[in-house]
């Protein structure tokens, strides 16, 4: 599909109002460039925990929109913009509010990042999207699909497969670490696609709880355990933050958990790591990811400072696995 990308010169001041005109006009798709950095929340939304220098904010922001080539009436949708745009000056400083234009190539918004996502492995797990067809050689392998919609979540971050390993090694074991409960009650915090916790029933878990900011991995989570064939009964899952939300801890309740694993961001586990020993059974164990290395010593501190023990540490690529137990 072909679309045309038009961009606005305006103002850092007026991007937010710029963005909601154009939802209002029936655009999506909305791209801002400017230099402010994000805040902490945003961040933490997207997953990034270092962020590039930026030159100085000069109060100059781009926003761009996308429309198809064919089929819209694009002469009409600038002619909106434009009205919109001379509405907005009365209210805020637009800047120039120029409007440049230029073509793209091929774009599919939604499933591009398809491509991208095809089956792999970890140790003898395959992990397959759900839109792969299965290869007869692999259809005696232990097999997780997925579709992770927009949720995050394919396996594929080096973040996920530190904590399958984990969950691999504290769940089924493996020759140096043989675990007390083969059934263990798992808790998911940021369960994102629900792979961790599909993963956990896979390796014969009894019993998932999983929570997430997101009320979409919800949805996510849901779907991917049908297609796991995984009986929706073995799986509760909330929206929430547990750093801070007493209802919801009460909902996931205190000493119930074998293993809570959480894959976020070090400056989500940080704060977190309070309330994650009361979560925990005595003996049980908090596998944690999310965390980019030069992070590593923080979060260990603020695992140890909650109580854990910490009982190993895993590195890939630029990050970290930190796993400890309730003693
Ligand atoms: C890196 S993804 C992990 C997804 C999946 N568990 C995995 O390992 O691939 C982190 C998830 O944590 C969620 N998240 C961020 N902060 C959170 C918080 N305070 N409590 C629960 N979930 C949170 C995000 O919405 C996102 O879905």
């Amino acid at each position: 599909m072909k679309w045309k990308k038009y961009t606005i010169e305006t103002t850092t001041a007026a991007e937010d109002y710029m963005s909601s005109m154009l939802m209002d006009l029936g655009i999506e798709g909305i791209e801002i460039e400017d230099n402010i950095p994000l805040t902490k929340e945003d961040q933490a939304d997207m997953f990034i925990d270092f962020l590039p220098e930026l030159p100085p904010d000069e109060g100059i922001s781009h926003v761009s929109f996308y429309i198809e080539e064919d089929g819209s009436d694009q002469k009409q949708i600038l002619t909106q913009v434009k009205a919109g745009l001379e509405n907005l000056r009365k209210m805020v400083e637009v800047g120039s509010g120029m409007i440049s234009s230029s073509e793209t190539e091929d774009l599919d918004w939604i499933n591009n990042w398809k491509k991208y996502f095809s089956s792999f492995t970890i140790e003898d797990i395959l992990i397959k999207p759900t839109w792969e067809e299965l290869k007869e050689e692999d259809k005696d392998k232990f097999l997780i699909e997925i579709d992770p919609g927009i949720s995050f979540g394919t396996g594929k971050h080096e973040t996920t497969q530190l904590c399958i390993r984990q969950l691999l090694k504290y769940i089924r074991g493996n020759s140096e670490y043989t675990p007390e409960n083969k059934h263990p009650k798992v808790l998911d915090v940021g369960c994102g696609s629900g792979i961790l916790s599909i993963v956990a029933l896979k390796l014969g878990a009894s019993e998932v709880v999983g929570t997430d900011l997101d009320a979409d991995c919800m949805i996510s989570t849901k779907e991917n355990m049908e297609v796991n064939h995984l009986d929706a009964g073995l799986g509760t899952f909330y929206v929430g933050n547990l750093i801070d939300d007493e209802e919801l801890q009460q909902k996931v309740g205190t000493e119930v958990y074998d293993i809570v694993v959480a894959n976020i961001l070090a400056d989500v586990i940080i704060p977190m790591a309070p309330v994650i020993p009361a979560r925990l059974k005595k003996g049980g164990y908090f596998i944690t990811s999310g965390i980019i290395d030069f992070k590593e010593n923080e979060v260990k501190a603020a695992i140890e400072k909650a109580g854990l023990e910490v009982v190993e540490i895993n590195h890939q690529g630029e990050w970290v696995n930190i796993t400890a137990r309730k003693n």
